[in-house]
């Protein structure tokens, strides 16, 4: 670990030493060295396509580097090829979810490591001890606080419910050492702080971390150190404490970047609080696993950014998807400028005006032998043919066009999209969803997996979308995500449960709210959100002018209703708890009054 004056001394947990690795003429990792002592979190950070996913897989056993060694405990590692080896020594969790779809929650905890009932030795295994794995992997669940079916496959669990069992399973195997690439990214923090707080005591005994995320916060919090690539190549390592969060930026992104800290996103223009809305969403209730819906209406007026917010389970994605068509209300109206959309066709939502970013990318959001071109133009193929046939003229034109506005990395627009970094992928996803200059993007977090300095260029691109008078409805909750709001909708279970109208935005407060918390200790009387447990059916929900940097907020929801939006259903009505104010109510656009312009 060349620059690296603390270097800690041997047997490392895991070691790499001058590792290379080419793909064609992409030269992804160059001379790269890194080490884990035992009881020791190693951040590894870097901008998309730096690298860091090919260290992941030469360490995991996966791909054998073109030069360059692996050691494991200070002795040699197993051959690539010897995969049951590897995990025994080392516990990975990938960013793509490497859980069989098609098999159970409890199989996937127990892959290669079955249970049995008493057989004959080697001769002649026992069966498998079915009750043994369900109750088995139930338990480990459970006390990573997830309700999950483990009978149910594991194709129909959630995003986070996949990437916490892929979690637990890695942990559950008892490895001295442990691969975490990008673990945190579809968790909520609820989540993150489960994760961590299941890290420390592993770290207590002795089991080494390799950390990799684009949160660096996350980094700041749980490393000793941190490494960071550029390039594919080794930058710097030094402990976390002795890196500054800006040093570590430029040390990512290179001192003479154009990204490296110029782009900010200005405070949102106000949109016309008159003009139709571009997107009306009406008491809308759906049905799905991954959380349901109950009578939730909001508006989308153009050049508005909706924000939405909500933990794992509270609705948020059933809501973008039902507003993409890809999930069926069974009540309410989705209109796109006053038109009614059929419900779940995808295809008329598209047609209407519909930008879509889906939360899970890889099962939805490209297709992945296709070229970046491909993808990134496939919802305006009829815009590029003539007389029935696609002009590959006008097609790489635009694939250029799109690829070069959402700055995608790759060796060109025919480069198969499953060659590209994760961040990438992302941005291809992103280009894709915005190519038919749609008049609503709905997007689910839109920067999962993207580094600090594409995050800007991404959010940037959903910025000028509003900016040129769409509406865009961003599901999120990465706070800095939903810096380009104008509004900010919490769902706590299903329904609505606040409203912030005004920026900046309060990040305790917001956090509070998705958690269905009402104000803060601190919040002077009369600010503050009051909100009761949804589940209850008791809400009060107030409003309050903007007050200690948060904006108004109004809360709306379940069978309380003293807000009139939703709940009630056709007025805004002001808050029986007090502190209403006029400003958050005309604003607010729960009401169906801006709903039914
Ligand atoms: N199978 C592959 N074929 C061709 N190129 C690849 C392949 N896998 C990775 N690359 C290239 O290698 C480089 C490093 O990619 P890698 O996935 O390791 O980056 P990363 O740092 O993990 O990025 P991200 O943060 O976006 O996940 C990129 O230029 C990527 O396009």
């Amino acid at each position: 670990m060349s620059g690296d004056p603390g270097r800690p001394a041997p047997p490392y947990v895991i070691e790499g030493v001058g590792l290379s690795q080419s793909f064609g003429h992409t030269r992804a990792l160059t001379d790269v060295s890194l080490a884990i002592q035992p009881g020791e979190c190693l951040g590894l950070v870097g901008r998309n396509g730096a690298g860091k996913s090919t260290v992941v897989s030469i360490l995991s056993g996966l791909r054998r580097p073109d030069t360059g060694v692996v050691r494991l405990g200070g002795e040699p590692a197993p051959p690539v090829g010897d995969p049951a080896a590897w995990r025994r020594r080392v516990a990975t969790v990938h960013q793509h979810s490497m859980l069989v779809p098609t098999l159970t929650v409890a199989e996937n905890m127990y892959l290669d490591r079955q249970p049995r009932r008493t057989g004959l030795g080697r001769v002649l295994p026992g069966p498998l001890h079915w009750s043994a794995m369900r109750t088995g992997a139930a338990e480990v669940l459970r006390e990573w606080g997830v309700d999950v079916d483990v009978t149910a496959p594991a194709g129909a669990i959630s995003v986070e419910q996949r990437q916490i069992v892929e979690i637990a399973r890695a942990l559950s195997t008892g490895t001295r050492c442990l691969i975490l690439d990008e673990p945190t990214a579809a968790l909520e923090r609820a989540g993150v702080r489960r994760l961590f707080g299941r890290l420390r005591p592993l770290l207590a005994q002795g089991v080494g971390i390799l950390y990799i995320s684009h949160h660096l916060e996350e980094v700041y919090e749980i490393c000793d150190r941190v490494t960071v690539l550029r390039d594919g190549r080794h930058v710097r390592t030094g402990a976390v404490g002795g890196i500054g969060q800006d040093e570590l930026v430029t040390a990512m992104v290179g001192p003479e970047d154009p990204l490296a800290g110029t782009t900010t996103i200005d405070a949102a223009p106000t949109p016309d609080p008159d003009a139709a809305p571009v997107l009306a969403v009406r008491h809308l209730t759906a049905a799905d696993a991954r959380g349901s819906l109950t009578d939730v209406s909001l508006v989308v007026r153009p050049g508005e950014c909706v924000g939405v917010l909500g933990l794992a389970g509270s609705g948020t994605t059933t809501l973008a998807d039902a507003v993409a068509g890809l999930v069926r209300p069974t009540a309410g109206a989705v209109l796109v400028a006053g038109v009614p959309l059929p419900a779940g066709r995808p295809d008329v939502a598209l047609r209407h005006g519909i930008g879509y970013v889906p939360e899970d990318r890889h099962a939805r959001g490209y297709v992945p032998m296709l070229g970046v071109g491909d993808n990134i133009t496939m919802t305006i193929t009829d815009r590029l043919t003539r007389y029935g046939v696609l002009s590959p003229r006008r097609h790489l034109a635009a694939a250029r066009r799109l690829a070069e506005r959402l700055g995608v990395v790759s060796a060109g627009t025919a480069q198969p999209v499953v060659e590209l970094s994760g961040g990438n992928q992302q941005k291809v996803v992103v280009g894709r969803a915005l190519a038919r200059d749609p008049r609503v993007v709905v997007a689910v977090a839109p920067t999962q997996g993207v580094d600090v300095a594409s995050k800007r260029a991404l959010l940037g691109a959903l910025d000028e979308v509003r900016g040129a008078g769409a509406g865009v409805l961003l599901v999120s909750d990465d706070l800095a995500d939903l810096a380009i709001a104008n509004r900010i909708v919490v769902l706590v279970r299903g329904r609505t449960f606040a409203e912030f109208v005004e920026p900046p935005w309060d990040r305790e407060a917001l956090i509070a709210a998705s958690e269905g918390l009402g104000a803060r200790d601190d919040d002077p009387p009369g600010t503050g959100i009051t909100g009761g447990d949804t589940a209850a059916g008791d809400t009060t929900s107030g409003s309050t002018a903007s007050g200690g940097g948060m904006g108004g907020t109004t809360g709306a929801s379940a069978a309380g209703g003293t807000t009139g939006a939703s709940a009630a259903g056709g007025t805004t009505g002001d808050s029986a708890a007090g502190g209403t104010t006029g400003d958050s109510a005309a604003r607010g656009g729960t009401d169906e009054g801006g709903a039914a312009q």
